[in-house]
């Protein structure tokens, strides 16, 4: 199986006037191993989307190179599918319709299509709401239909940036525990982009900690030891509770702990 690669990635944005561009990201390297979780977090405008998006092929690279199976990423492809934090569904399409739409542009025959997207529909829970509407469901259901349409081209990777930070506690809570379900089931690889630190440590193999930018780089790549399944408890455990503090203790470059408060304020924008 065939990893992602990010070699000394630079990405670069054009200046407005005759001014230098400003370099987003510095030199990033970073490998993403068959169905690996790797979790991205850094300060606010550091690059995070602008990585994601190189990856996606949606932003080019000033220097380095992304490659995946050692074959340089020069544009989109099948093998990666983008969740954005918005759903963006087609309103006239039902459940069925939005997830089997992707597969349909693709040539994938109808009959086919229907029947991937009804399988992928029943994996994120949805079997009950499949002829349902956009306008008929809930935020957490749209997320869901999001992430049943990028995964029915069978995607190897799953580039997703911020797809819960527009739910409530709750339903983000709920949200993370039936991706890590069907993250399970269908064994892509993810590359999961979050302000929110406790989200980027339950879900990942792996958390990245990019510097501020500009010329963001990797601070520190932390690895998550905790056994899976994860339980939503595991949140609560003091392992968990010290590992997300270091996460937040090398993003926020800081050595000392700051109060809970505070660091929700550190982690919202
Ligand atoms: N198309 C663009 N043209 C020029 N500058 C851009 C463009 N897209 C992003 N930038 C700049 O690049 C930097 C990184 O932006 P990016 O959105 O990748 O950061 P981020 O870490 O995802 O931000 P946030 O934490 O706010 O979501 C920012 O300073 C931003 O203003």
């Amino acid at each position: 199986m065939p990893e992602l690669r990010l070699d000394h990635l630079t990405i670069d944005y054009p200046a407005r006037d005759r001014g230098p561009a400003y370099r987003a990201v510095g030199g990033v390297s970073l490998t993403v191993a068959p169905g690996e979780f790797v979790s991205v977090v850094g300060p606010s405008g550091c690059g995070k989307t602008s990585l994601l998006h190189a990856v996606a092929g949606l932003v080019p690279a000033a220097a380095g190179t992304v490659s995946f199976g050692g074959t340089p990423i020069r544009g989109p492809g099948p093998e990666r599918a983008v969740v954005f934090q918005h759903a963006s569904l087609l309103p006239w399409r039902t459940v069925l319709g939005n997830v089997a739409y992707g597969l349909e542009l693709r040539r994938v025959p109808r009959r086919e299509a229907r029947a991937r997207a009804r399988a992928m529909v029943e994996l994120v829970g949805l079997g009950d709401a499949a002829s349902r509407y956009p306008h008929e469901l809930s935020g957490g259901m749209q997320q869901r239909v999001n992430l049943a349409r990028a995964l029915a081209p069978e995607p190897a990777v799953l580039l997703m940036d911020e797809p819960f930070a527009a739910l409530d506690a709750q339903t983000r809570d709920a949200m993370q525990a039936e991706l890590l379900r069907i993250w399970a089931a269908s064994r892509t690889s993810v590359l999961f982009v979050t302000h929110h630190i406790e989200e980027a440590v339950f879900l990942g193999d792996r958390v990245v900690v990019l510097s501020p930018g500009p010329g963001a780089t990797v601070r520190e790549c932390v690895p998550v030891p905790f056994d899976r399944p994860r339980d939503t408890a595991l949140r609560r455990t003091p392992g968990f509770v010290a590992l997300a503090d270091h996460v937040w203790s090398t993003l926020a470059g800081a050595r000392d702990r700051k109060a809970p408060h505070e660091r929700a304020n550190l982690e919202t924008r």
